[in-house]
């Protein structure tokens, strides 16, 4: 078998056509989405997504709020910035980009943004709304791994999936997700026994665990879905010296010789996770309003 490559680059500028036309509908009723990003410190990758996702969001015809804290910012001084974010009516959603430095205590944080303006998800209401499946702002990697599933198959009623790690910020809203669509979901984990073994009866199988190449051919089943949520960077002396390059924790090449379908790394699961911030931007705008959750 040799996999289908899922085009995660072609889903996500879909998704923000989509996203662009619905607020271009709204604008003519006089509201525009507006995203509030919080950087703090000067992380080279951080500040790539924190571009991107400004960029990205004028694109889609959204205000954008670019917040640059220096490195040694006060969490007091953080938090103070949420407070006037969460009151400003010009916002719609919030963002505070991850990892923040050590002074700063992320969970403290993450608890005082307004959970109507938490676009990554985070706040442990909108945790425990997904959780007990309730409508909720949903974190946009896994809502965009859900969105790549429906694509590629529909239903996704009675489906093995194994979701392998259990962030908060992946793993534990990718099993919910999976859970609320009827799929049979294993989390499973680095104190898991015979990981290979409990992989191998995944229909769909994700994997977020932040290890390199870790999955490999041998633990996927045949015409298995496998979804690489893993950004890894790792040194690459084959383009040059000291130049590095980005892998997956799916060892793609054995992988697609098993699967069905499979995402690549760059360009599978990544750039869906900017598009669902500029739909759950759209999404929290129109429920700020009490206008209808725009269906994306
Ligand atoms: N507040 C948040 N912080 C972080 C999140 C998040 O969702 N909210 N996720 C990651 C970083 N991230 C967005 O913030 C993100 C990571 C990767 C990509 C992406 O498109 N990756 C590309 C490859 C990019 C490259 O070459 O460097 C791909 O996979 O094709 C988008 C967003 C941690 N922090
Ligand atoms: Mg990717």
């Amino acid at each position: 078998m040799t996999a289908a490559i899922i085009d995660g680059k072609a889903a996500a500028a879909a998704l923000r056509q989509r996203i662009g036309a619905r607020v271009g509908e709204l604008a003519k009723q006089g509201v525009t989405p507006g995203l509030a990003v919080v950087l703090v410190g000067e992380n080279p990758a951080s500040q790539v997504y924190v571009r991107s996702k400004a960029k990205q969001t004028v694109e889609a015809g959204m205000r954008s709020f670019e917040h640059k804290l220096p490195a040694d910012t006060s969490e007091q001084d953080l938090l103070a910035l949420v407070g006037r974010l969460n009151a400003d009516e010009a916002v719609d959603g919030i963002l505070v980009q991850l990892p923040l430095p050590a002074q700063i205590n992320a969970e403290l944080v993450l608890e005082a943004i307004d959970p109507r303006k938490d676009v990554d998800g985070f706040h442990p209401v909108n945790a425990g709304r997904l959780a007990s499946g309730a409508p909720s702002l949903v974190p946009c990697t896994p809502l965009g791994c859900l969105m790549l599933l429906r694509d590629l198959k529909g239903d996704l009623a009675g489906l093995e999936a194994v979701v392998i790690g259990r962030s908060n910020i992946v793993g534990k809203p990718m099993a919910a997700l999976l859970t609320a669509e009827s799929c049979t979901v294993t989390i499973a984990h680095s104190k898991t026994r015979d990981l290979p073994a409990v992989c191998r009866r995944a229909d769909i199988l994700v994997a977020a665990v932040g290890r390199p190449g870790m999955v490999t051919g041998d633990w996927v089943k045949p015409g298995a879905i496998v979804l690489d949520v893993g950004i890894n960077r790792v040194s690459a002396p084959e383009l040059g010296e000291g130049k590095t390059r980005i892998v997956g924790d799916v060892d793609f090449a054995s992988c697609a010789a098993v699967a069905g379908a499979i995402t690549p790394v760059p360009g599978g699961v990544g750039p869906m996770t900017i598009a669902c911030l500029l739909a759950n931007t759209l999404t929290a705008a129109c429920m700020r309003r009490g206008l209808p959750k725009p269906v994306l």
